[in-house]
């Protein structure tokens, strides 16, 4: 798949993060909705930052292996779940909006395989893998294991920055960036100048594109 690579930013939890990510020119802002992480955020703040967002701008909801009545009441402020635990095709599929599965990229994993087994998802993404972590590590993997034609979008993360955003252009070319760690300036807390050189890094990387 060629063209020009989508960029969604991740972990936001501040308003004035949302507005820079936008301003930057972002294609989607994800929500951690999932307790553990340093970049959660609760029902009441996933409301205020949705409604920030303006059209054409995909509101995504990562989840790690949630209690459905959870990801319902979520479900209203979001156009895209991303599941990042051990849901199956089935769990994913069950509220009624498209989603995304993220695979951590273990020595044994095969993307073909899960290609098949996740044929709902609207895109696979793929990031590092580090025991009993489900992801935000701010881990690159080796990007060689990634097979050049996957019969699905793939969202590329895992230790992403606007210092490798270009090279992972032209070793992947995915449809699409997902970037948490290296835009921000501790967790959960979003830099304005780290995201505009991220999309700065990517538009690069585009002219170049293979
Ligand atoms: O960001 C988190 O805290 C997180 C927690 C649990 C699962 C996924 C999480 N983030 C996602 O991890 C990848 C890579 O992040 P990074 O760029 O390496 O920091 C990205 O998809 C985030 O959406």
């Amino acid at each position: 798949m060629s063209g020009r690579t989508r960029v969604k930013f991740c972990g936001l939890t501040r308003a004035e993060d949302v507005d820079a990510a936008v301003a930057a020119g972002v294609d989607a802002l994800g929500f951690v909705l999932w307790p553990g992480s340093k970049r959660a955020i609760d029902e009441q703040r996933l409301e205020e930052l949705a409604a920030r967002v303006p059209a054409f701008v995909t509101r995504v909801g990562l989840f790690v292996d949630a209690d459905p009545a959870w990801i319902d009441r979520c479900v209203p402020h979001l156009d895209l779940l991303q599941f990042h635990g051990n849901e199956t095709p089935a769990e994913c599929a069950r509220f009624g909006r498209a989603w995304i599965k993220a695979l951590r990229m273990r020595d044994d994993l095969d993307p073909g395989a899960a290609v098949e087994e996740y044929a709902g998802a609207r895109g696979l993404l793929l990031d590092a893998y580090r025991p009993g972590v489900p992801g935000g590590t701010g881990e690159t993997f080796d990007w060689s294991r990634i097979p050049a034609s996957l019969a699905k979008p793939v969202i590329l993360a895992g230790g992403l920055s606007a210092a490798n955003a270009a090279e992972a252009i032209a070793s992947v070319a995915p449809f699409a960036l997902d970037v948490s760690g290296g835009i921000e300036a501790a967790p959960g807390i979003k830099d304005a100048a780290r995201m505009a050189a991220f999309m700065a890094a990517v538009r690069d990387g585009d002219r170049r594109r293979p």
